[in-house]
């Protein structure tokens, strides 16, 4: 990594990058290379005048009227969770209807664990998940366990062993598809199938997989997920989360947080809880019309992009940033924590340094914006609708120079 300019094989790959015009569709500030689309995706453009124009004229000018305004072209706030669930929908490889919006993932994985302990085989009372989950997916097992008087055993080993642990005993599986610090992605279809094998039912959390490779839920037979607006969907902010239930659970499974705007006829203002068709059931209560604007705009960037195309360019990104930062493993105490092999990577890179905090604190101030997360993990997330390899090139670069200026 001693050349200055870049090297005549990234220029290469850019220039015949098919996504290389999706960039122009978000804001970059100058002077930044942000890799952290995995926590909090960068602005897409047209987000801005759209919820201008929902909070003036719709909500300004329209007032209450714009929650049933223009129901017949697509425009009623009251339908806005189940389009937006549709354009989920597509890069999950869901039915529209199996597909909810609204509330955060913690919610969203509250109601869909409760939904899976309620479809899941009588008598057991195992939720099998990954030691290492992210946090709220423990806490969220924790807290349903507690409200159930204690009755579920939470059993948490690590996600290489969970074939091993997967018993006949076992209720739920709750896994999260790519792991948040070191970006190994687990075999989604294979360990659904392992699952179906033996009774159990599966829980995907999606937080870094939707929006960054494409996933075939129904391809895989999944029974229920959720994932997060504001990551790889660049919904902004807080954006609303989503959850997917299998069609062939919507009969049976529990609604848990059975709001009125999960009811069939919400102004019927019945005394008795009467689920909607699909998965809007679990639209607890009333729409977050200005995030889900956001959020909805967000998604039609992806309208016109391959995912085959997406995830190809996604790998080309972090093989390049893997081998670019490969000498520096030598003269640092830098470790690779994510996996090489291209079927168990999501779209990040990890690596292990005992100065990680400082490292990144030393690459933000130069405009590389990753993250640090306990105890000792650099990450950076890789975004193929708005990265080049020539971020990429610069990145490593920043990186080269915080770890010489530190050794
Ligand atoms: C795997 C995973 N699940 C869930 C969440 C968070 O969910 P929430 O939208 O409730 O903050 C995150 C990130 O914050 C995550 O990485
Ligand atoms: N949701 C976040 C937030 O509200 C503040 C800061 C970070 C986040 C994140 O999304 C963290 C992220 N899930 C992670 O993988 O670490």
């Amino acid at each position: 990594m001693t050349t200055l300019t870049l090297p005549d094989h990234l220029m290469a790959l850019d220039a015949r990058d098919p996504l290389a015009h999706k960039r122009s569709e978000f804001h970059l500030p100058r002077g930044v290379v942000y890799l952290d689309g995995n926590s909090l995706g960068a602005l897409p453009r047209r987000v801005p005048e759209r919820v201008a124009q929902v909070a003036q004229g719709e909500w300004g000018e329209q007032l209450i009227r714009s929650w049933t305004a223009g129901a017949e072209e697509g425009r009623d706030w009251m339908a806005l969770p189940d389009r937006v669930a549709a354009k989920i929908a597509r890069l999950i490889g869901a039915a529209p209807h199996e597909v909810a919006v609204g509330d955060s993932t913690s919610v969203n994985t509250f109601k869909v664990l409760a939904a899976a302990l309620g479809v899941a085989q009588p008598g057991r009372r195992i939720i099998l998940t990954d030691a290492e989950n992210f946090p709220t997916d423990l806490y969220v097992a924790q807290g349903l366990n507690a409200l159930l008087g204690g009755t579920l055993e939470l059993r948490r080993v690590p996600a290489d062993d969970i074939e091993t642990h997967l018993t006949d005993d076992v209720a739920v599986l709750l896994l999260t598809q790519v792991d948040y610090r070191t970006g190994r992605r687990l075999d989604l279809k294979g360990i659904t199938a392992q699952a179906q094998a033996k009774g159990t039912v599966t829980v995907w959390d999606l937080a870094h997989s939707a929006g960054a490779f494409p996933v075939d839920l129904n391809g895989a037979g999944a029974d229920f997920a959720v994932g997060c607006g504001y990551k790889f969907l660049n919904g902004g902010p807080g954006a609303p989360a989503f959850l997917f239930a299998a069609e062939r659970h919507h009969a049976q499974a529990p609604v848990a947080i059975s709001g009125w705007m999960g009811h069939a006829d919400p102004f019927e203002m019945a005394r008795d809880f009467t689920p909607a068709p699909g998965a809007r059931r679990f639209v607890a209560g009333t729409p977050m019309v200005l995030s889900l604007s956001a959020l909805d705009e967000a998604l039609d960037v992806f309208a016109d992009v391959d995912m085959e195309a997406l995830r190809a360019k996604s790998l080309s990104l972090t093989d390049t940033f893997i081998e670019l930062l490969e000498p520096l493993t030598a003269r640092f105490p830098l470790t690779l924590v994510t996996p090489l092999d291209h079927a168990r990577r999501g779209s990040q890179v990890s690596y292990r340094h005992p100065q990680a905090r400082e490292v990144m604190a030393d690459l933000i101030a130069a405009g590389i914006i990753g993250d640090f997360r306990t105890p000792d993990i650099l990450r950076f997330g890789f975004t193929p609708l708005y990265h080049s390899h020539a971020d990429v090139w610069q990145a490593a670069r920043g990186v080269q120079a915080a770890l010489e200026a530190r050794a």
